[in-house]
């Protein structure tokens, strides 16, 4: 099934952000989009994983970066594997999660990578805005990430700010196939109310079902792992997915 889903044309929705012009009260006007995470693919052939979901129609590629230390035990890849490939898909929009301690050591290997946005975790670094503010003189988009148990507080919302994306995690990081927590949707929608063009991400348990629960709390953007790579179909999964997050946009109140 998977030599359709290579013949099909790139969809160009990667490269473009929508946002509707003028003040909005919800993220209805935000433009939803679907990232695989590589995660769950074949991680001896990540090239090929990347090309496949890209060519399925995924928006962007998620790629959790894991050093061994801040989740005990986890490993992933680096920055040289990004790189690697950044060669092979020159267009594409990669979405680096980091889940490593002292992720602001690693911003100007994510440039030199060729990541398209570096997200962080606000439990791992040490000063957030600065880390930020650093990213972004490196030509980067970046990411603030919160692990379940880290609560959406003035803290949090006033650091939020600098950002161009809230990745609020719907399980604990470390590994693919964890159930949605549905106890994640208050922070979304708390910070939908703060930041109404913010996009905000959800990761972890992202099925059609929790992508829309997800949207309709706030959320316009979706990393998956299970739900598309175990699919028999990952164009219909990508596209089930984006139907899940229209779904929940259009409920949100
Ligand atoms: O960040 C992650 C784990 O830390 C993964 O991106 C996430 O778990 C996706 O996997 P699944 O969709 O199977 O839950």
């Amino acid at each position: 099934p998977e030599i359709e889903e290579l013949a099909a044309p790139l969809s160009s929705g990667p490269f473009v952000w929508a946002f509707a012009a003028g003040h909005v009260r919800s993220s209805a006007a935000l433009q939803v989009r679907v990232g695989p995470s590589v995660l769950a693919g074949d991680l001896s052939n990540l090239a090929f994983e990347t090309h496949r979901v890209l060519r399925a129609g995924a928006d962007y590629v998620h790629l959790d970066m894991f050093d061994g230390n801040w989740i005990q035990g986890a490993f992933t890849f680096g920055p040289m594997v990004v790189k690697a490939l950044r060669d092979h898909e020159p267009r594409a929009y990669f979405d680096v999660h980091l889940c490593v301690t002292r992720p602001e050591q690693y911003l100007e290997e994510m440039a030199r990578a060729g990541v398209s946005r570096v997200t962080f975790h606000f439990e791992a670094v040490t000063d957030p805005r600065e880390a930020a503010e650093h990213a972004h003189g490196l030509g980067l988009d970046v990411g603030l990430a919160l692990a379940p148990e880290t609560a959406v507080d003035t803290t949090v919302l006033n650091v939020a700010e600098l950002f161009d994306v809230v990745l609020v995690m719907t399980v604990p990081p470390g590994f693919g196939g964890q159930a949605f927590m549905p106890e994640m949707l208050p922070k979304l929608k708390r910070l939908r109310e703060v930041f109404p063009k913010k996009a905000l991400e959800v990761d972890g348990g992202v099925t059609p079902l929790t992508a829309a629960l997800a949207a309709s709390a706030g959320a316009n953007e979706a990393v998956a792992g299970s739900s598309v790579f175990r699919s028999r179909n990952v164009r219909r999964a990508i596209r089930e997915l984006r139907r899940g997050l229209e779904k929940g946009q259009k409920e949100q109140s």
